[in-house]
Parts: structure tokens; C-alpha cells; sequence
């Protein structure tokens, strides 16, 4: 029968064993055989003999059996097969041992979890790219990472748990990494984070570098931080934020970085200042003729000497190609805005020298002064180069300041702008001719192209007034290829002896397709080259002279004639005669109009006369009004007249009938119908 403690012992789940101080046992349980895998315990049996049936290694069995002849307690755990027990073996009263076995596979399955766990959470955190560290509340350090401690090249002693705060901020300013302002980080940031608060922000180092720190409160009174360095986002950011106010050729601020400045400015100081707009005058000629690198040079060049002009508060853009803005603050009246106006046109007047060659141009500038003519940028800046535009037509280095009555002559400019682009869309144009008449016969030679712009509500717009505009736009080029191709073709059908001529824009030889829209006008309109005429003027050969030139003898070369128009008006006709071998040389209206009363004029007239004469070219009298008129040309010798005197210029159908008339034979067929 057995007690009920043999009971207990032997229907517990913990494998139990009770041996006398001669290590023989007194009682096992058929638990303990089962854990430690042997055959069922006999009372008596001895340890050392349980101990070597355990399906264990070798020298496991030698630890133990060295255990037992020490007979010291012991608590150890041994895998057997695939379970792990926790074997002890604990003395009791009488110099007896208790041995006691029990499965803890489960515990062990439990730990292994937590530690693959642990090593894995471990290996997060060190392969983090961000700096991780916890601080408790008093702030010691409970844990960081590897970035953590690389970020501030922390030795090992300071990223072991319990380091104070106090001693890696030290270690942190000995190495220079600490924030530039560490009193206000420590005491303002780290104590919000101890008390609750959530901070966000970026920190300065003393090396220059920018981290971004977040603290995030934890329920233990302390607070977690991640440290990220964002120095190269941070740069990049003021580099694109510089990059999207400045001009980079440069440097100076753009137009959107002086407007926010203006603005600032105006709404804050309520004092009188004047905004400067400036464009260079001929620098588009150096960019054309010189190259874009010296174009570049020459501009950085203008904006150091713009930069020196200027006052400490004053500020300058470039607001892009040759167009500069400066901003003159706390100026007490008008005679300082000129005065700055004045230096500066004298300083961009002193010549440049870009790769040892030198350079002039000019400049214009347009003034505007807030508030009398407008009180935020926008205004100001509209305003200053309304005024610019004048400054330039009123010839260039000079300026000029705003008044009220600009802006109507801008605004419809601006309305003739928009008007001129749909009479090409809608083609509003016709060419009318004037008869070219032979000084001695009197007879119809040719026909001057003039173009009409016929304005649905406007009625006939000027050239004058329209092709300066349209040379502006560029419009210039595809209405000139129209006047080219239609004055060919309507030539096309008038006798063979008749020739046609056309004006032609300086504008259009910058286009590169002029000579190519001159052979195909002639090939398509079947016109013979010796019929047409081109008509230029000095302007033509003023810039980029190597090009132009060599267009015009492409087109001589065709059979084509060219006529030098206007001449006399312009500062070098007679140097430009020996550039080009010219056909015609037209002279200028303003000189036959004065034949009668200045005897200059009449020395000049006869003058180009008989230099036409001895260079074999014919010369032309433009505006020939009167008989007296007639006379006196005809007297000089001039070859041809043109003037409302034969006829002014004519709409195509007209022109038809004048030649109708005008039958071979017959002297004088320009009657009345045609001269008024
Ligand atoms: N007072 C007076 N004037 C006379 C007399 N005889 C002719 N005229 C005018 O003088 C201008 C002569 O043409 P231009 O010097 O080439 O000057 C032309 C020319 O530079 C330009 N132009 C006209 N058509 C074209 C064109 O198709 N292309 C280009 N690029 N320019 C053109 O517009 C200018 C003005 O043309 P228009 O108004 O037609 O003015 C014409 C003509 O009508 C006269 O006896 N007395």
C-alpha cells in the first residue's frame, strides 16, 4: 500500500527521485525515467549507474558523474533527444539528495523565440540607416544603434546602457559634433521631450552638418530619438530654392526674387523709390557676330559694373537676355534716380574688353517711381518699361521716366501687335506699285513694290507704321517672303522690258532664308532674275556685315540687281558703295525736295551723280514732285526719277492699265489718271 506522499510523488508531472547519502536510490517515480529516457529506477540502484544509461554524449555523462562524486547541488539543463529537462539535484535533511527532472522544451522553444527575436530586432536596429537611441527620464541612455554611434562617432563606453546624456553631449563638443546651439537644443528640445512633448526639427552641427531629429515621448518618462542626417537634402534644397531666384550666369537674383524684394519693400517702408529698367543697346549684334561665349563674358561683365554702381539697399536682377532691373531705395527726388540712371549709362558706355578684343555697346533705361506710378512691383516694373521703350526710340543711351500718357501709346502698340499677326493669318496685304520712269524718254522702266495693309475696320495702315512693328516680331520675314513671291508673279505678266523691285528688311538677311525665298519666288513665277530688283538700305551692311554681304552676292550672282535705297540718310553710304558692287543707288527724297532751295543739296545730288556715273551705276531721284524738280534732276544727270510727279503708287489692276497705254512708240503715257 502506498503512502499518499508516494502517491503524489508518483503521479506528479516532474520526474522525482529521492537517493540516500550513498547516492542509492530510495524511490523514483516512472517520470523521471521517462525524461531522462532510461529503464524504470529499482530502489537501491546507484546514481552513477542511472546517470550512465542517460542517452546523452560522453562527456556530458562525465560532467555529471564528476557532479555526483562531488555531490554538490546542481540545477543544469540537458537536451535529451529532442526535449530539453532542467535536472536538479537539491539535498534534503539526512545527507539525502532529491533529484528533480522536468520538460521544459516549451520554455526553451519560448526563449529560442525571444532570442531569434531579440537578434533580429537587434539587427534592425543596427542596420538601420537612421540613429535610433532611448533615453529614460533621467536621461540615461537605454539603447542606441550602430548609426547612432557612428553619426556622432561615439566610442563603445558611451553607447552602453546607463551612459547619462550629459557625458555624450561632452564627448559630442570635444569632437565637434554637437549642435551649434547646444543650450538651446538640450534645454529647450530634450526637455520637451522628457516632458511629453513631440519635437520634429533640424539641427545644425558645429561640422556643418544638418540632422533631422525627432523625439517621441515614451510611457517610462523618457523619450525616444531618431537622428537622421539630411545634410545633402538639406543643400539641395537651398540650392534648387537658390536656383529658382537667381540667374545662373550671373548670379544676380531673377525677376521673381526682385519682385518678392520690391514688394517687401513698398509695403513696408512707405518711402519713395524708383525702379530701373535697363536693356543693352547692340548686344544682340556682339552675340551674333562675336559668339554666345563672349556674349555670356560680356554680360557677367555689365553685371559687376551695374553691381559697383549701386548703394548699400539698392538691389539688381537680370530678368533674362540683355534686360536688367535695378531698385533704388530711399530716393528723395527724381534728380537721384537720374543720377544713377546717368552713372550707369556712362559706366556700360566705357569700353569692354572680352578676350583681349574690345567691346562697346550701350544701354537704355526706362525709370518708374513708386508710388506716383504704381505701388507693387508689377506695376512698377510695366511702368519702367513703357518708359524703356521710349528711351530706345528716343535713340538709345539714354533714359527716360515714366508718364501716364506712355502707357496708351503701349497699349496700342501692343492692340497693332495682335492686329498685324492676324492680317498674316487672314492676308490683309496688297502690294502697290510705283512707276520707275526713264529721266530722257519719260518712259515706264519699272515699278517700285510698295505694301498696303488693308485693315477690315482701320482702313489702309502705313508701312511706316506697321513695318517697324513687324520687323520687331519678326513678322517681318514671312510678310516679306509674300511681297517677294506676289511682286514676282504679278511682274511675271507685264512686258519683258519692265522690272519689279522689292524692299527688303535688314531683318530678313538675319533669317537665313532669304536667298533660298528669292530663287524659288523667280522659279515659281517664272520671272527672269535681271527683272527683279532689291532694294536695302545701309542698315543692312551695319550688322553682321560678313553675312549679309555674302548673301547679297549670292543673289547678284542669280542676275538679280540690288539697289542701295534711301541713300544719303545714313552716316556711311558712300563707304558701304565700296563693299558692294550696288546697281541702282537710290537717292533719298529728302534731298530732291530741297534741289530748289539749298544749294548743299544740289552739290550733294550732283555729287553722287557723277560718282554713280563713274562706277557704271544708274542713280535713281526718289520723290519727284514737281517740273522744277524734274528739270533740275534731269540737269544732274540722274537716269531714273520716281515720284508723284509720274505717278503715285498704284493697285495692281492700275498698273495693268498704264502699261496698256503705254505702247511702244509712245513718249509720255503717264496722263493724269495715274499722277493724282
Ligand atoms: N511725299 C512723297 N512720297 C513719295 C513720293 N514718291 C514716293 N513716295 C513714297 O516714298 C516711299 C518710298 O519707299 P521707301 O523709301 O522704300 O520707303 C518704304 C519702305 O521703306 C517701306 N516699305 C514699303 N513696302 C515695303 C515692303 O514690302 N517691305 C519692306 N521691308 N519695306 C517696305 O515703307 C516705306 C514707306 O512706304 P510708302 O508709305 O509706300 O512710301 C513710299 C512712297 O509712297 C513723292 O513724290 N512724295
Amino acid at each position: 500500500m502506498l503512502s499518499p506522499f508516494e502517491i503524489m510523488l508518483t503521479n506528479t508531472t516532474q520526474g522525482v527521485a529521492l537517493l540516500d547519502a550513498d547516492l542509492r536510490v530510495l524511490f523514483g517515480n516512472d517520470r523521471l525515467s521517462e525524461l531522462l529516457q532510461i529503464s524504470k529506477l529499482a530502489v537501491g540502484v546507484d546514481a552513477k549507474t542511472i546517470a550512465a544509461q542517460i542517452p546523452i554524449s560522453d562527456q556530458q555523462k562525465l560532467g555529471l558523474t564528476n557532479w555526483l562524486t562531488e555531490t554538490k547541488s546542481l540545477h543544469q539543463e540537458i537536451m535529451i533527444g529532442d526535449g530539453l529537462v532542467s535536472l536538479a539535484f537539491i539535498p534534503v535533511g539526512d545527507g539525502g539528495w532529491l533529484i528533480q527532472c522536468e520538460d521544459i522544451s516549451a520554455l526553451a522553444r519560448l526563449r529560442k523565440e525571444l532570442s531569434d527575436q531579440g537578434s533580429l530586432f537587434d539587427t534592425a536596429l543596427d542596420n538601420m540607416p537612421h540613429g535610433l537611441c532611448m533615453f529614460d527620464a533621467d536621461k540615461n541612455l537605454m539603447l542606441c544603434n550602430a548609426a547612432y554611434a557612428r553619426l556622432y562617432n561615439l566610442p563603445e563606453h558611451l553607447t552602453r546602457p546607463g551612459t547619462p546624456l550629459e557625458q555624450i553631449l561632452g564627448h559630442r563638443v570635444t569632437a565637434g559634433n554637437a549642435p551649434v546651439h547646444r543650450e538651446t537644443y538640450f534645454d529647450v528640445v530634450v526637455e520637451a521631450a522628457l516632458k511629453g512633448s513631440t519635437a520634429n526639427q533640424n539641427t545644425l552641427l558645429l561640422d556643418d552638418r544638418v540632422i533631422k531629429i525627432s523625439h517621441q515621448p515614451m510611457d517610462n518618462g523618457g523619450y525616444v530619438a531618431t537622428h537622421e542626417d539630411v545634410t545633402e537634402a538639406v543643400r539641395a534644397e537651398e540650392q534648387i530654392k537658390y536656383m529658382a531666384g537667381h540667374d545662373p550666369l550671373t548670379g544676380l537674383p531673377n525677376r521673381a526674387l526682385l519682385r518678392e524684394k520690391i514688394d517687401r519693400e513698398l509695403a513696408v517702408s512707405g518711402k519713395t523709390t524708383a525702379l530701373l529698367c535697363l536693356d543693352l543697346d547692340r548686344f544682340k549684334e556682339v552675340n551674333d557676330t562675336l559668339g554666345h561665349a563672349v556674349g555670356d563674358v560680356l554680360l557677367k561683365a555689365v553685371a559687376d559694373r551695374l553691381t559697383a554702381c549701386l548703394r548699400k539697399g539698392d538691389s539688381i536682377a537680370r530678368l533674362g537676355g540683355d534686360e536688367f532691373v535695378v531698385f533704388q531705395t530711399d530716393v528723395e527726388s527724381r534728380d537721384q534716380a537720374s543720377a544713377l540712371a546717368q552713372r550707369i549709362i556712362d559706366v556700360i558706355d566705357e569700353v569692354f574688353i572680352i578676350d583681349g578684343k574690345p567691346v562697346r555697346i550701350g544701354v537704355s533705361i526706362g525709370i518708374a517711381i513708386a508710388p506716383d506710378d504704381g505701388d507693387v512691383a508689377e506695376s512698377l516694373l510695366r511702368h519702367a518699361d513703357t518708359a524703356l521703350y521710349k528711351a530706345k526710340a528716343n535713340g538709345r543711351g539714354t533714359y527716360c521716366f515714366f508718364e501716364t500718357a506712355m502707357d496708351a501709346n503701349r497699349q496700342e502698340r501692343r492692340e497693332l501687335e495682335i492686329l498685324l499677326q492676324q492680317a498674316v493669318e487672314t492676308q490683309q496685304f496688297e502690294i502697290y506699285y510705283q512707276p520707275q520712269v526713264d529721266t530722257n524718254s519719260e518712259r515706264v522702266v519699272g515699278f517700285e513694290a510698295l505694301l498696303r495693309w488693308h485693315h477690315p475696320e482701320r482702313g489702309i495702315i502705313s508701312p511706316t507704321e506697321f513695318i517697324p512693328l513687324a520687323e520687331e516680331t519678326g513678322l517681318i520675314v514671312p510678310i516679306g517672303e509674300w511681297v517677294l513671291r506676289q511682286a514676282c508673279k504679278d511682274a511675271a505678266s507685264w512686258p519683258t522690258d519692265i522690272s519689279v523691285a522689292v524692299n527688303l528688311s535688314p531683318v530678313q538677311f538675319k533669317s537665313q532664308t532669304l536667298a533660298h525665298a528669292v530663287i524659288s519666288a523667280l522659279s515659281d513665277s517664272g520671272l527672269s532674275a535681271s527683272r527683279l530688283e532689291l532694294e536695302i538700305t545701309e542698315s543692312v551692311l551695319l550688322t553682321d556685315n560678313d553675312t549679309a554681304l555674302a548673301t547679297l552676292h549670292h543673289i547678284r550672282s542669280l542676275g538679280v540687281r540690288i539697289a542701295m535705297d534711301d541713300f544719303g540718310t545714313g552716316y556711311s553710304s558712300l563707304s558701304y558703295l565700296r563693299l558692294f558692287p550696288f546697281d541702282k543707288i537710290k537717292i533719298d527724297q529728302s534731298f530732291i525736295r530741297e534741289l530748289g532751295t539749298s544749294k548743299d543739296c544740289a552739290a550733294i545730288v550732283k555729287a553722287v551723280v557723277d560718282l554713280g556715273a563713274s562706277l557704271g551705276i544708274t542713280t535713281t531721284a526718289e520723290g519727284v514732285e514737281t517740273t522744277e524738280q524734274l528739270s533740275r534732276v534731269r540737269e544732274q544727270g540722274c537716269g531714273e526719277i520716281q515720284g508723284y510727279l509720274f505717278g503715285k503708287p498704284l493697285p495692281l489692276s492700275s498698273v495693268n492699265e498704264l502699261l496698256q497705254r503705254q505702247l511702244p512708240g509712245l513718249p509720255d503715257m503717264l496722263d493724269s489718271t495715274f499722277r493724282n
